[in-house]
């Protein structure tokens, strides 16, 4: 750090702007610093350039974190904000999650301007998302929809809603509660019809593993329980992401002082599906998600991946 001065990198989407104002903000208030001790850093991604093809075949996840981590390692900033959704399991050596911020709302919401939820869609209607995961869930609950792609950022994809390009999609509520949106939201959607990605609605800091001048500020802004919930989530996308391909979900709540988590691996088309929940101690909730992706795959069987 130079100065007194703590330099927050993020990327330059109204999402990521309002996400890295509000880490500002907390560790403003934690330290009595000035707004101008805690300097917003913009930091632009292959994941905000590539707006012309699904981020997939770009190369996935990584791309909205690699400039920053680059960053990070360049020392010219001392934190990245990130939506933890857009993490992969797998951090670069040497570089840490340090505060998990209490979480949002972690599910969908549908947002339509025609249709008041999920169900009443008449027969073909259209939605619009990007997401396999989504995609995958929607056609699943109903197998008449027809869906397009649905690329850009929270307002782009309002934007195309009202243009009319599909009659309804989803995002993320958490998403929409902070940049003021929640008033798009028609439906939010059962996590039993819908379960969110891992780690949606959290919001991760991640600095050089050896900044302990850093993680001692950031100590204040961590909340334990949603700690606790994104490790159960986390150990499971660890377990599959190298070895499933097929759209992910999954969701850890305390229940009783328990972790209880719920995972669900699907086709894109929605026509194949399984589900699998496990609870363990808080203390356990890395083994609670490794074990629950190691049954998940098993039920699954290589004919899942086969026809999926
Ligand atoms: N992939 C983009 C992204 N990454 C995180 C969020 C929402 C915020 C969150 O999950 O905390 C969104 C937008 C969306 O899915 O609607």
């Amino acid at each position: 750090m130079q100065a007194g001065k703590i330099r927050i990198g993020t990327r330059g989407s109204p999402l990521a702007l309002a996400q890295a104002r509000q880490v500002a903000a907390r560790l403003a208030t934690a330290h009595g610093l000035s707004a101008e001790q805690c300097e917003l850093v913009v930091i632009k991604t292959t994941g905000d350039k590539v707006t012309d093809r699904p981020l997939i075949e770009a190369g996935g996840k990584g791309l909205f974190t690699k400039e920053l981590e680059e960053a990070l390692f360049a020392r010219a900033i001392d934190l990245a904000v990130h939506s933890m959704k857009d993490m992969p399991a797998q951090l670069p050596e040497g570089l840490t999650i340090s505060a998990i911020l209490e979480r949002e709302d972690p599910r969908d919401a549908f947002v339509s301007l025609k249709y008041s939820s999920l169900e009443t869609m008449p027969r073909g209607a259209v939605i619009g998302t990007s997401s396999p995961r989504r995609q995958a869930q929607a056609l699943r609950a109903r197998p008449d929809l027809l869906v397009v792609g649905f690329r850009g950022n929270v307002e782009t994809r309002l934007r195309k809603l009202e243009e009319g390009v599909a009659d309804a999609t989803f995002l993320a509520c958490a998403g929409l509660y902070r940049l003021g949106l929640a008033k798009h939201i028609t439906q939010k959607m059962p996590t039993s019809v819908m379960l969110p990605a891992v780690a949606q609605g959290a919001i991760g800091i991640e600095i050089r593993a050896d900044d302990v001048e850093t993680a001692g500020l950031l100590a204040p802004l961590n909340d334990a329980n949603t700690a606790t919930c994104i490790a159960a989530e986390r150990a499971y996308l660890a377990q599959l992401e190298g070895s499933c391909r097929t759209p992910i979900a999954g969701l850890a709540e305390l229940r009783d002082g328990n972790v209880y988590l719920r995972a669900e691996i699907l086709s894109t088309n929605g026509t194949h599906a399984q589900a699998l929940a496990g609870t363990a101690s808080a203390a356990d909730a890395v083994q609670l998600g490794e074990r629950v992706a190691a049954q998940i795959l098993e039920r699954a069987g290589p004919d899942f991946f086969a026809t999926a």
